[in-house]
């Protein structure tokens, strides 16, 4: 068992953000959201979280409607790292991590020993041990980005949602944080832009356009040039090595596809799904 979604959709004014997804991670497992800008991908996590309400279709945890969940509950099981997380500028790191314990405290609301060996080893995985005592306010976007996940770490949830983790990290980080989160014990979904980085680290990908999942399934199976093609409207070069590791070569100059052509959210056709 684990976080689902079922035919989930979100109707926002006049928009469908999210059109009749689901979503079914085995548990342990690592899974990609993909998309162009504005095609649901943080709207899907807002779901998943407990954020927001799906219009229709049901999100659960453990066979739960999330809905019928505490908050507490639904923390202890489920961390978020949002693409905005807002921070006060004068708390030190080690409080930030801190918080990601408030899910499991006592009534009494004292630090356990179990609490600080969870917020030490959070900031051991995410490399800011030496950062922990630094006011906020003197941390670079990337480590503030650390600390956030190093947050949800300490969390230690069985899920973990995190947007778009990378965007402020160096080529350095940006690996050593997606090793990471492949290798915890954890089921975890990341919206990522950086199609490479998908490849390399998750177990299978969910590629939405406009709301829907038009492609789902191991990266080697769903990233193809055709899919850049069609969904990005970008032109690749897709490449597997002796292994099978994929490699995303993109290319300048026009597409011979239509892009966006699996629907839009008017009722249309909607493949994959
Ligand atoms: N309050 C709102 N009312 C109407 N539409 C909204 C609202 N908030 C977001 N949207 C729209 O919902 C769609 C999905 O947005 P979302 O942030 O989920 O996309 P995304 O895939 O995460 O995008 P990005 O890659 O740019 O972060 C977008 O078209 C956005 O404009």
């Amino acid at each position: 068992m684990t976080l689902e979604a079922r035919d989930v959709a979100w109707r926002r004014g006049e928009a469908l953000v999210v059109d009749g997804v689901t979503l079914r991670p085995t548990p342990g497992t690592t899974i990609g959201l993909l998309g162009p800008n504005g095609s649901g991908k943080s709207s899907l996590l807002r779901l998943l979280n407990g954020a927001a309400r799906p219009s229709s279709g049901v999100v659960t945890l453990d066979g739960a409607e999330l809905g019928s969940l505490s908050r507490r509950d639904v923390a202890r099981a489920v961390a978020v790292v949002s693409q905005h997380a807002h921070t006060d500028t004068d708390i030190r790191v080690r409080d930030v991590v801190r918080l990601g314990r408030i899910p499991h405290r006592g009534f009494l609301g004292a630090a356990a020993l179990r609490d600080e060996v969870a917020v030490a080893a959070a900031l051991e995985h995410t490399g800011l041990t030496d950062k922990a005592d630094r006011l906020w306010h003197t941390l670079s976007g990337g480590e503030r980005q650390r600390a956030h996940i190093a947050r949800a770490l300490a969390q230690e949830p069985r899920e973990l949602l995190l947007d778009e983790p990378t965007n402020h990290l160096d080529i350095r980080h940006q690996l050593e944080l997606l090793s990471l989160v492949s290798r915890l014990p954890v089921t975890s979904v990341v919206a990522l832009h950086d199609l490479n980085l998908a490849a390399m680290f998750c177990d299978e990908v969910i590629v939405l356009t406009r709301g829907r999942a038009v492609a789902g399934g191991p990266p080697g199976e769903v990233l193809t040039a055709e899919l850049i093609a069609r969904v990005y409207g970008v032109r690749a070069q897709v490449r597997a090595d002796e292994r099978g590791r994929l490699t995303v070569l993109f290319q300048p100059g026009p597409i011979d596809v239509p892009v966006e052509s699996w629907g839009a959210s008017d009722g249309s056709g909607s493949p994959g799904r």
